[in-house]
């Protein structure tokens, strides 16, 4: 079987780790022509050498050297900033791009992957909220695949692989309410980083971690399902489920509702992207139904963490919002990781700065790209 040739954009990360294990479980399936780094140039040198890409790119010029100096006795090609994500993409040997960059930086390299006719696996879910629609069209005229990897659009994803004539009624994304489920305002006011960072079930980077303790991370899902899925704000439910093993569930004009379960292991998800339509064996550990006696679910409390419903209504508003709503939230997870305000402030940071911005209803790309700047600055400006 001919092998699938990948890129993995933000390799040094907790997805792009996860993936490069995927790799290594499949040998004569996968082969990677190219990881990219923000900063991270010793592990990027450790993958590099042992994966053998075509290329790599550190995007901060100051790890460039290093790099260089490292690859290039192995022939690897060492790119450094921004600009050369748009480029590496277009190797023509690629097959499929995975995108675990975190955050809005992650849209310009999707675009140009979807140019250039390649398929995507897309963890990066800050692409779709800010600018879903456009990317959805992309897809379409390029007439590329694009593989959810964020694990409840992973799961939606397969729900409903086989109903292609049947028209969804609902779905519930499940949310596992992050490690402050259950508090109040008052907890809430003095919980610090540390206690934030410590997701219930899943390993991940800082940022979507604070996004999930938020119950942000659940409001930029709606928003992505939305795109993905060509559904209406008011046909995406979120439900908590505190075991994240049933990972979400859609249900159709009968009532009858298909759920996708597993253990909650990104690898399975990024292996079903990157093998897609295959289901490839593996020796991944196993759900045991015991260690589970019981699943269960919850009402979101939208009432304490406000991020969900603020996520709605940018989606039902449309336009800019979802791009205010994420850049002013990218600010505010990184102003809160560096003690500047507190848990409670990124919620009136974002409200704040949704307030400030004017509202652009048919944005284009480059008008997207200077809204999210502008926001960022904003925010900024109002945290002082
Ligand atoms: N982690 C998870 O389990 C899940 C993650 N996701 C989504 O996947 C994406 C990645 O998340 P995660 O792996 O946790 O994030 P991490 O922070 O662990 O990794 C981010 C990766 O992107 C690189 N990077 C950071 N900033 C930039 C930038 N401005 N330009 C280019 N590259 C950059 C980092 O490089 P360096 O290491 O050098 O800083 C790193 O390789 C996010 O959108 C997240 O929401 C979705 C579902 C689950
Ligand atoms: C693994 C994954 O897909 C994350 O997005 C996860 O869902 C975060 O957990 P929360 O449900 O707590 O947001
Ligand atoms: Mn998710």
């Amino acid at each position: 079987m001919k092998k699938r040739n990948i890129a993995i954009l933000g390799a040094t990360g907790s997805i792009g780790t996860q993936a490069l294990d995927v790799v290594r479980a499949f040998p004569d399936f996968l082969e990677v022509s190219v990881l990219t780094a923000s900063s991270n140039a010793d592990l990027l040198i450790a993958q590099a050498l042992e994966f053998k890409p075509a290329m790599v790119v550190i995007v901060h010029e100051s790890g460039f050297r290093k790099v260089q100096d490292a690859l290039k006795p192995a022939g690897i090609k060492v790119f450094a900033g921004e600009e050369a994500l748009q480029e590496v993409v277009q190797l023509p040997r690629i097959d499929i791009v995975l995108n675990a960059i975190v955050g809005a930086a992650g849209l310009k390299p999707t675009v140009a992957a979807i140019q250039q006719r390649k398929d995507i696996a897309l963890a990066n879910k800050e692409t779709l909220v800010v600018a879903g629609e456009l990317i959805m069209d992309l897809v379409k005229k390029h007439d590329v695949s694009m593989l959810p990897v964020d694990s409840e659009h992973a799961a939606i994803f397969q729900c409903l692989m086989g109903e292609e004539q049947n028209p969804v009624e609902k779905i519930y994304l499940t949310a596992s309410g992050g490690p402050f489920r259950g508090k109040d305002r008052a907890f809430l006011s003095t919980v610090t980083k540390s206690q934030a960072l410590k997701h219930p079930n899943w390993v991940m980077g800082a940022k979507i971690t604070i996004d999930s303790a938020s119950l942000m991370n659940k409001g930029l899902e709606v928003i992505e399902a939305k795109w993905l899925f060509d559904l209406a704000a008011e046909q995406i439910d979120v439900i908590v489920h505190p075991q994240s093993i049933i990972h979400s569930i859609v249900q159709f004009l009968d009532g009858s509702m298909k759920a996708q379960m597993g253990l909650p292991d990104m690898k399975l998800p990024i292996q079903h992207a990157l093998t897609y339509p295959l289901r490839k064996a593996n020796d991944f550990e196993r759900f045991n139904f015991l260690d589970y006696p019981s699943l269960t679910f919850e009402q979101a409390d939208s009432q304490t963490f406000r991020n969900l419903n603020l996520a709605y209504r940018a989606l039902q508003e449309g336009g800019d919002r979802p791009c205010v709503l994420n850049a002013a939230n990218e600010v505010a997870v990184a102003a809160f990781l560096a003690d500047r305000i507190s848990f409670l402030e990124m919620s009136e940071l974002i409200e704040a700065t949704l307030r400030q911005q004017n509202w652009i209803q048919k944005p284009s790309l480059s008008e997207l790209l200077a809204i999210d700047q502008q926001a960022r600055l904003v925010a900024q400006n109002l945290i002082g």
